[in-house]
C-alpha cells in the first residue's frame, strides 16, 4: 500500500464496506441497498442525492444505528456498528451523532432550551449544566433569543435550528440529517446549510445529509450519488 492510500485510508472516519440490506414484504424481499461501500474522510458536508426509493433514507438510518445492515463493514468514527450490541448502539447514538429530521421532532409544549438539554438531562448531566450547554447551543444557532419560546410559536427555520442545537449540544463528530430543509422556504435552507458548514469548519463535526435540493446536493465537499441501492460516484 502506498504512503498516500495508508494515509486516506487512516483518515476515514465514515468506512462503508459491502453493506447489503433487503426489506421483505412476507415471501417477496426487496433488496435496497445492493454492496454499498464508500469511505468519507473527517470533517467533511457529504451530500447523498438520488431517486425517491433508491435507498437513502435506508442508508443514513444505518449510519444513524436506527435500522441495522443485513451484512458488511460499517466503521464511525471508531464504532463498528455491524454486530454490535444494544449497549454499544445506545453509547454510539448518545456521543458520536446527532440527528436531524425533516419534521423536526421537537416536543411542542416544551421550551426551547428544555428540548435542547432534555437528552442531556436524562442521560445523567445535572439539569443546571444541561441547561448551560443548551443555551451556548441555542446560541450558535442564532436563537438566544428564543429560549423559552416553545416550537408552537416558532417558524419552521428557527424550528429546525433548535432541532440542529439539539443535534449538536453533546459534542457529536458527526451529524445525520434526512431532508433536514425539506420542509423550509429557500430563506430558511440557505441558514441551515450555512449553520451545518460553521459545524464542519468551527466545531470539526463531520455532516451526511440526505436532500433532494439540487443546489444543496451540489453545495457539499463531496457529493454522492445514489441509484438502485448503490453509490454511482464516489
Ligand atoms: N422498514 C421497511 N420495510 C419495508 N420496506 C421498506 C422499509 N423502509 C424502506 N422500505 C422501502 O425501501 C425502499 C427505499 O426506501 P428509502 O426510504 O431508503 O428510499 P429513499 O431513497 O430515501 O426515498 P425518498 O427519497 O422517497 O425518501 C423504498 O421502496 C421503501 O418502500
Amino acid at each position: 500500500m502506498s504512503n498516500e492510500k495508508k494515509e486516506s485510508v487512516s483518515k476515514s472516519v465514515i468506512q462503508i464496506q459491502h453493506v447489503n440490506k433487503t426489506f421483505y414484504q412476507g415471501e417477496v424481499a426487496f433488496p435496497i441497498l445492493n454492496d454499498v461501500s464508500f469511505e468519507i474522510a473527517e470533517k467533511k458536508l457529504v451530500t447523498l442525492m438520488g431517486p425517491s426509493g433508491s435507498g437513502k433514507s435506508t442508508l443514513l438510518n444505518i449510519l444513524s444505528a436506527i435500522e441495522s445492515a443485513d451484512s458488511g463493514q460499517i466503521n464511525v468514527f471508531g464504532n463498528k456498528l455491524f454486530g454490535a450490541n444494544e449497549k454499544e448502539l445506545t453509547i454510539y447514538r448518545r456521543k458520536t451523532i446527532g440527528i436531524v429530521f425533516q419534521f423536526f421532532h421537537l416536543f411542542p409544549y416544551l421550551s426551547a432550551i428544555d428540548n435542547v438539554s432534555l437528552p442531556l438531562y436524562l442521560s445523567g448531566i445535572s439539569k443546571s449544566v444541561a441547561e448551560a450547554k443548551a443555551k451556548d447551543a441555542l446560541s450558535l444557532v442564532g436563537l438566544s433569543h428564543r429560549i423559552d419560546f416553545t416550537p408552537k410559536e416558532m417558524s419552521g427555520g428557527e424550528k429546525q435550528r433548535v432541532s440542529i442545537a439539539r443535534a449538536i449540544v453533546h459534542q457529536p463528530k458527526l451529524i445525520l440529517a434526512d431532508e433536514p430543509t425539506g420542509n423550509l422556504d429557500s430563506g430558511s435552507s440557505e441558514m441551515v446549510i450555512k449553520l451545518f458548514n460553521r459545524c464542519v469548519k468551527e466545531l470539526d463535526i463531520s455532516v451526511f445529509l440526505v436532500t433532494h435540493n439540487e443546489q444543496i446536493g451540489e453545495s457539499g465537499d463531496i457529493n454522492l450519488r445514489m441509484l438502485d441501492g448503490k453509490i454511482i460516484n464516489k
